[in-house]
């Protein structure tokens, strides 16, 4: 893969393609991380004198504009990382974009609006998609792929765009891939992961590859509950994906078969309703065993005693990797498993990797240091998927 190195981006329009998809609270980011994680390239190309395009998605808007996820607020604060004035184009590649970018002075930096504004973005029709990548290429010189947590995505911008343009690899990408390369190669035994999260349907299809390749792994947050329903437990109004069910039990008959370690939560936090993440107001979850969960209510965090189970598991890990909170951490009341994972990283003597948007966040929402773990992965499911051995979409077509 090139890098930003080999390119020669002084007066050049340089689209970079990052991911911004920061966790909002309305329209306050409660976690600039990923922001953070991509202002260095943004910052070396403009000290360059690059004229710096900088796109990205945020959140799942279904191919139209919705002001709910807006990149606005993620254009301030990279203007507020950079030290710098950052332009907001209010459309991606329609008259705004096309005059913020006609105004950029080199070394200036502008910000499109949400790419997922355009139904051509997230298009399974290659077609549809490449006619939106010629769109964006029209405004570009150069393509910079430094989104590392959207490189899993077979989008416009991450996989048709870089086959139209002259392109490298940023700075982020190249450390991600760095680090979790060795956990690939090298990784010091037991080699535990721990998997929660909601993004249960995109991420249960890694554990066929991972239990090739983990020794023990631990399962909590939304992701849990299909598992309990194949073990023939009721879970209520849990998030369950009643389809994978099948594949649940696949799974768990190959970890005994390979003698992987298969943990699952021997109890849970439940509740009738999802708890308000806005005000936090109290939720006084119940506290039941994993097999007991009330048909009206809804697992929403690992109880007590999973914690401690948990933690015992992590303590005498070699290697740690963790996607995915392990409860709705967002609330106070549902914050204490990931805690208790978050902790048990840290107490054992293992090198650990964190990866994911929202787990990275809860890293330091919850207070711990960032510096404290082997390496904060910015990808979610990019770096499951990396770890899986896939051919990632995004990847690949910065090394053609
Ligand atoms: N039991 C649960 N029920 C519902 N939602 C849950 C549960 N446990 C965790 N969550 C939610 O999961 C979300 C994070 O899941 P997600 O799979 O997106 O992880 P991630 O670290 O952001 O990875 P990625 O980067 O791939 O998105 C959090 O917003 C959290 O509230
Ligand atoms: O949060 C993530 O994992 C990335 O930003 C990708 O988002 P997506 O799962 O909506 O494609």
């Amino acid at each position: 893969m090139k890098t930003i190195d080999d390119l020669q981006v002084a007066g050049k329009r340089v689209f970079v393609r990052a991911d911004l998809n920061v966790p909002l609270d309305g329209t306050g980011i409660t976690d600039d991380g990923r922001i953070r994680a991509v202002a260095p390239t943004i910052a070396k190309l403009a000290e360059r004198g690059a004229k710096v395009i900088v796109a990205s998605h945020l959140g799942r808007p279904e191919g139209a504009p919705d002001p709910a996820f807006s990149l606005a607020p993620a254009a301030v604060r990279l203007g507020e990382i950079l030290g710098k004035d950052v332009a907001f184009a209010t459309d991606t590649v329609g008259e705004s974009a096309a005059a913020a970018v006609a105004g950029l002075a080199d070394g200036q930096v502008v910000v499109l609006e949400n790419l997922r504004f355009n139904a051509g973005e997230t298009s399974k029709d290659d077609a549809e998609r490449g006619a939106f990548a010629d769109r964006l290429a029209a405004l570009a010189d150069l393509y910079v792929g430094d989104g590392f947590g959207a490189v899993h995505r077979k989008h416009a911008s991450v996989y048709d765009l870089p086959r139209r343009l002259p392109h490298a690899a940023g700075d982020l990408i190249a450390t991600e891939v760095g680090v979790l390369k060795k956990l690939t190669e090298d990784v010091k035994r037991p080699y535990v992961v721990a998997l929660g999260g909601a993004k249960v349907s995109d991420k249960l299809a890694v554990i066929d590859q991972l239990l090739e390749k983990a020794d023990r792994i631990l399962v909590g947050g939304g992701m849990a509950y299909t598992f309990l329903k194949a073990k023939g437990h009721e879970v209520g109004i849990s998030l369950l994906q009643e389809d994978q069910v099948p594949a649940c039990l696949e799974y768990l008959a190959r970890a005994e078969k390979r003698g992987v370690e298969f943990v699952l939560p021997v109890d849970v936090l439940v509740s009738s309703e999802f708890p308000d993440l806005k005000t936090k107001a109290p939720a006084n979850p119940d506290i039941v065993a994993a097999d007991a969960i009330p048909a009206d209510k809804e697992g929403l965090d690992i109880g007590p005693k999973t914690r401690e189970l948990y933690a015992a598991k992590l303590a005498d890990a070699g290697t740690v990797f963790w996607n995915g909170p392990m409860g709705v951490f967002e609330h106070p009341d549902y914050a204490g498993g990931t805690k208790a994972v978050a902790k048990g990283l840290l107490d054992s003597p293992a090198f650990t990797v964190v990866g994911g948007g929202d787990s990275a966040a809860a890293v330091r929402l919850l207070g711990f240091d960032e510096n404290a773990f082997g390496h904060i992965s910015t990808g979610g499911g990019a770096s499951l998927e990396y770890l899986e051995g896939k051919t990632l979409p995004g990847l690949a077509a910065l090394e053609d």
